[in-house]
Parts: structure tokens; C-alpha cells; sequence
């Protein structure tokens, strides 16, 4: 194992650590120790099980272990499989003193989060996250849930993890358009916040796509960062939570119009983060010529820019009015002054930029 990098989330007695670092999954005592009670529950996909859960169960010997490995992809983020774990835990006879485990992408760790959530009111949860897009977002910061036909994430509760545990070793295995789609959601830190993260990737892009592992690392690890002392400052989107969905009012219309079998999640954010930007320079709060760097870095990483064909305006429009920042009927949208400088627009009128 090389040296790893840790960062913490303070949320008082609720803080955690975040471990980020190649071969994390080979250190079986480290993984011994996130599960101090009898009862284990492991939830994984079968694309990232045959390839990492015996690490995890050997590390658990002794003991009382349950998995459950689901087919892979958004279109599993259901209440059918929530209810699934439900009755695995059941099977297992999980008590309060149980860890849920997540060994995945956001798919998994939604959903096993969510579940975690709910047995027996809240227990113990701790976090794999096999993917970029996980180990830069969605492992991190507690938002659990699943998805309806209706929306995104409609379903769902706040919990935190009790730990992140990211072995970049596991992104070796990682599809190219998976590690394009986690890029997506690290584009947007230097976006909302960070203009100097934003230029840093725009130097380090090739880097980045060549999975040059110093690059890597430096992105996870500044990407939690900022993920980290967002959530720590407003842990249930009272306010600056809100700029984490960046991109995604469009986004989430997108892939709910889409039945969740279209553009993976990053890659609809980056459309959406792309649209917020042209609005805003529609509306004359931001530069056009910011618009399309967003849009150039993104394209870089292999992105979508522009809304898929097919995609009625009208039937997005209809989508967003399910966002959950909505507040009394009217639109809460994340736009921007320019890169690294987003806010929060309360819209009333249609706002699908064409
Ligand atoms: N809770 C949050 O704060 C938060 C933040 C961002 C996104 N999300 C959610 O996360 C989900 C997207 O997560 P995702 O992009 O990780 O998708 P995912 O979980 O579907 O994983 C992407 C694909 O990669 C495969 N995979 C995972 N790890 C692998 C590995 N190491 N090697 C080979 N294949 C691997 C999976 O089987 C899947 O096919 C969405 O549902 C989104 O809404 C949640
Ligand atoms: O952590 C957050 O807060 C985010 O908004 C991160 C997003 O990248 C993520 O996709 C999140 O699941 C979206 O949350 P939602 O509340 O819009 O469903
Ligand atoms: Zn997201």
C-alpha cells in the first residue's frame, strides 16, 4: 500500500474520516475495525462484486455476514430493491449494533445508505466507493435515497456515513465513460468555488484521463475537500448545500425523461451544468465566454455539452417542477457569476435555455 491521504468531515459526534489511497481493500484490519458489532451487511453490484468483495468478506471472517449483490446501474435505485435489502437484513437478523456496507458506485452506496437509514430507525454505515464519481461525491455527505419514475432521489433521508474508505486502486477497473461521468462532478467544485481547481484541470486534463495516479489523488482528495466542509457548514441543504446541485435541476429532468437508461448521472449534470451556464449569461449575470470554457473542459473529458436528441423542452420543463429545492411552487435554480462563482436563483418562468 502507498502512502494515503485523510480528511475529515466535522459534524461534532457524527464526524468521520475520509481514507483515500491505492490498496485500502488489502488492509484487512482496517476493514476489520468499521465493523465493531457481530453483524456485517455488504451491498455490491455484479460488476464491482466479483471483483472486490472477497477482499471484504475475508477481512469479516468471524462475522455474521450477509451480501446482497444487485445488477449494476440507475435503473436498480429502486423502492423494489430497497425493499429487497430490507428483507436481506431481515434473513440476516441484523440488530442495532449491524454495519451496512457499501462496496460500489453511487448506485450502491444510495441505496445501501438509505437502507442503512431506515433498519431498525438507523444503523451503523460505512462507505467503499469504487468509483470516481463516488469517491469525489457520493460517498460523501450523507444524502441517501432512491429514485421514482417521477424524480431523482425522491425517496430518501439524510445519514452520514461513519466512514469513507477509497481504495484508487479500484478505478484501475473503472470503464472509460464511467471515469468521464465522476470527472463531471469534480469539474463542478472548481465551478461553484474553486476557480483555481478549475484552471488546475484544465491543465492536468489529459493527466487526469490517463489516470495518472498523482492526478487522480490530487482531484479526490481537493474534490472532498470542498465536499466536505460544504456539508460540514450545512448539512441538510438549509442554504450553500444547495450549490452541490449545480447542473442538476436539468440534469436530474434529464435522466428521469429518460427512464434513468439514457446518459449516466455525470453525464447529464455536465449538460445541465452547461445549460446553467448559458442561462446565466442569458440573464447578463456571467460571461458568455465563461459558458463555453465550461463547456470546452467538459467536452475534454469526453462529456456531453448539448441536450440528447429527442428531448422535448416542454417535457423537461415539466420535470424540474419535481426538484426538491423547489420552495411554494417556484423554481430554485444554481447558476453563476462566471467559473467558481455560483448562487442560488429563485426563476418563476420557463427556464429551459435554447
Ligand atoms: N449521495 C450523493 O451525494 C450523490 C452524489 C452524486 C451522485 N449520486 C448518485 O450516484 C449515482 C451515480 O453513481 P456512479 O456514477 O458511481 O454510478 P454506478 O454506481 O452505477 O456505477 C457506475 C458503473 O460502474 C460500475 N463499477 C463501479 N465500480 C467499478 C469498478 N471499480 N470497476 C468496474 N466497474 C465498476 C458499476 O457496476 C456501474 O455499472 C446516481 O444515482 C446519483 O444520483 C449521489
Ligand atoms: O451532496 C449534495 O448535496 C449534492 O447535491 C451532490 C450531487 O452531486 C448529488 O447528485 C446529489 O445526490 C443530488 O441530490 P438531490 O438532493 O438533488 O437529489
Ligand atoms: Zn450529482
Amino acid at each position: 500500500m502507498t502512502a494515503h491521504r485523510q480528511l475529515h468531515v466535522a459534524l461534532g459526534a457524527r464526524s468521520y474520516p475520509i481514507t483515500i489511497g491505492r490498496g485500502l481493500l488489502d488492509d484487512a484490519g482496517a476493514l476489520a475495525a468499521l465493523v465493531p458489532g457481530r453483524h456485517a451487511f455488504v451491498l455490491s453490484d455484479r460488476n464491482v462484486a466479483p471483483r472486490y468483495l472477497a477482499k471484504v468478506e475475508a477481512a469479516l471472517a468471524g462475522r455474521t455476514l450477509g451480501t446482497l449483490v444487485l445488477p449494476a446501474g440507475e435503473q436498480e435505485k429502486t423502492l423494489v430493491r430497497f425493499g429487497e435489502v430490507m428483507t436481506a437484513l431481515a434473513a440476516l437478523g441484523a440488530s442495532r449494533d449491524a454495519t451496512v456496507i457499501a462496496l460500489g458506485g453511487g448506485v450502491v452506496g444510495d441505496l445501501a445508505g438509505f437502507a442503512a437509514a431506515s433498519w431498525m430507525r438507523g444503523v451503523r454505515f460505512v462507505q467503499l466507493p469504487t468509483t470516481l464519481l463516488a469517491m469525489v461525491d457520493s460517498a460523501v455527505g450523507g444524502k441517501t435515497a432512491v429514485d421514482l419514475p417521477q424524480g431523482k432521489n425522491l425517496v430518501g433521508a439524510f445519514h452520514q456515513p461513519a466512514a469513507v474508505l477509497a481504495d484508487t486502486a479500484t478505478l484501475d477497473s473503472l470503464p472509460d465513460r464511467e471515469l468521464s461521468a465522476g470527472l463531471a462532478e469534480v469539474v463542478k467544485y472548481g465551478a461553484i468555488a474553486d476557480p483555481a481547481f478549475f484552471a488546475w484541470l484544465e491543465v492536468n486534463a489529459e493527466a487526469l484521463l490517463a489516470r495518472d495516479p498523482a492526478a487522480l489523488a490530487e482531484a479526490i482528495a481537493i474534490s472532498c475537500a470542498h465536499k466536505a466542509g460544504i456539508v460540514a457548514r450545512d448539512e441538510t441543504e438549509q442554504g450553500e448545500r444547495m450549490l452541490l446541485n449545480f447542473g442538476h435541476t436539468f440534469g436530474h429532468a434529464i435522466e428521469t425523461e429518460q427512464g434513468y437508461g439514457g446518459l449516466l448521472h455525470g453525464e447529464a449534470v455536465a449538460v445541465g451544468m452547461v445549460m446553467a451556464a448559458r442561462l446565466s449569461a442569458a440573464r447578463g449575470m456571467a460571461p458568455a465566454t465563461d459558458a463555453d470554457r465550461l463547456a470546452a473542459l467538459l467536452a475534454r473529458f469526453r462529456l456531453p455539452v448539448e441536450l440528447p436528441a429527442g428531448l422535448s423542452r416542454e417535457a423537461l420543463a415539466a420535470r424540474m417542477q419535481l426538484d426538491k429545492k423547489a420552495v411554494s411552487g417556484r423554481l430554485r435554480l444554481i447558476l453563476w457569476h462566471g467559473v467558481g462563482r455560483a448562487v442560488t436563483v429563485t426563476v418563476s418562468e420557463t427556464v429551459i435555455p435554447g
